[in-house]
């Protein structure tokens, strides 16, 4: 089990996107802006997505690897903090995604 968590990666990344580094991969991206790091985003995706089809463990690893860092930088250049997320997801626990999904397609 690995003792790394997203919240020590948040913490990298804002610290990294403060330092404007040139040689620093957030700093670049924060610098850039929110369309270039969610264009990486989206990238990072579609490479998740065909990792997983093409049933590439090792790659579905890194893929989301690189998905979930750049998820993390576009919700930092937003200014949304990842606990916001993790209490939106906090929020579902106890109920199904279908019975949700279910309630959201009611008419009226
Ligand atoms: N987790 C990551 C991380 N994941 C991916 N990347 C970078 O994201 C970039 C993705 O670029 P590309 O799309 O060109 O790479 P690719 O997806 O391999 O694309 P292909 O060349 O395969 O098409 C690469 O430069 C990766 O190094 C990351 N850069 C930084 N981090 C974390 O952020 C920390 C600070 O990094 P710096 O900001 O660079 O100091 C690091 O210590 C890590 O903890």
């Amino acid at each position: 089990m690995a003792s790394f968590t997203l919240s020590d990666l948040e913490a990298t990344i804002r610290e990294r996107a403060r330092s404007g580094d040139a040689d620093s991969w957030t700093a670049r991206l924060f610098a850039k802006g929110m369309d270039k790091a969610a264009q990486k985003l989206g990238e990072e995706a579609v490479e998740t997505v065909i990792a997983a089809v093409t049933k590439d463990r090792d790659g579905i690893v890194s893929e989301s690897a690189d998905l979930i860092y750049h998820l993390l930088v576009v919700l930092g250049i937003a200014n949304v903090p990842f606990d916001e997320v993790l209490a939106e997801l906090e929020r579902r626990t106890g109920q199904s995604g279908v019975a949700e999904k279910a309630s959201r397609n009611q008419p009226g």
